[in-house]
């Protein structure tokens, strides 16, 4: 059984759980009373490389990486440092995330934010709306093609951001039938958890221009943050390298000024 494999069983268990003690139709009353999903896509489109900082406490890959006790004050670094969007992992058994974080994290800040977690159903979209979610990850490789156009669609109809999630080149043509708009190449494969971030310029190309590229994982520094960019993306979204560091605050500005440098303005 792959690592993903693994982390969806745990999540459709817990889902179960959530769903047997909050019926869908309570999140639907709920959502009615929660603002209107901020334009991801608006923010996402700034002038030069935009940064997306993430919310992140342990990693399959890694283990514990930071114990993150307020992830309010961590999200108030990363907004303080100019982060367009703060992504909070929501996956309790491998990532140390919760529905909790998302909450506190949007009571903290007013950047737009993204639900990172294993979406498997529709609910989790509902639970996203009414955390205070701007964005949802869908994940083509966890889901059929059949669910990932529904999810997509349900996501826009919610008015969440769907940020579509690609490894290689057919789930790039996957995402762009689903109609996604905003497109993550995460460079860390799902099976053997590895980091290679040349995954990106390979699969860069495939995706048309009118589409948002986010280069997921990976950067440790500028440096990988102008190689992505070298190679088209429009964001990055980091993690660990910025909740291990001593001063994330510091860190995301890094990142934010050479993705403002004037090279990288009016890409989009
Ligand atoms: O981080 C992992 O080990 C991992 C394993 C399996 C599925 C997803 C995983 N990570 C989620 C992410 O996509 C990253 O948290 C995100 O891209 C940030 O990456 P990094 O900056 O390298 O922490």
């Amino acid at each position: 059984m792959s690592v993903l494999d693994e982390i969806l069983d745990g999540v459709r268990a817990d889902l179960a759980d959530r769903q047997a003690a909050t019926p869908l139709e309570r999140l639907k009353e709920k959502a009615a009373s929660v603002p209107w999903p901020k334009d991801v896509v608006a923010a996402l489109r700034s002038p030069g490389v935009q940064v997306i900082a993430e919310v992140k406490r342990s990693s399959p890959s890694k283990g514990a990486l930071a114990a993150i006790a307020d992830p309010a004050a961590l999200a108030r670094d990363y907004a303080a440092g100019g982060a367009c969007m703060i992504s909070v992992l929501t996956e309790q058994r491998r990532f140390g995330g919760s529905l909790d974080d998302l909450a506190a994290v949007r009571a903290a800040v007013e950047t737009p934010l993204l639900r990172k977690d294993f979406v498997v159903s529709s609910y989790q979209l509902w639970e996203a709306r009414v955390h205070g979610a701007d964005a949802v990850l869908l994940i083509v490789a966890a889901l059929p093609q059949e669910a990932l156009v529904s999810l997509v669609e349900r996501a826009e109809s919610l008015g969440l951001t769907p940020l579509v999630e690609v490894h290689s080149e057919e789930e790039v043509e996957r995402a762009l039938d689903a109609g996604a708009t905003v497109i993550g190449v995460n460079a860390r494969d799902l099976k053997s958890l590895k980091v290679d971030r040349s995954t990106f310029a390979r699969l860069a190309p495939l995706i048309p221009d009118d589409r948002i590229k986010i280069a997921e994982s990976g950067v440790r520094g500028p440096h990988d943050l102008l190689a992505y960019a070298s190679s088209g993306a429009d964001a990055v979204l980091v993690g660990e390298s910025l909740v291990i560091g001593r001063n994330p605050r510091d860190a995301v500005a890094d990142l934010v000024t050479a993705g403002a440098h004037p090279a990288l303005r009016d890409r989009h």
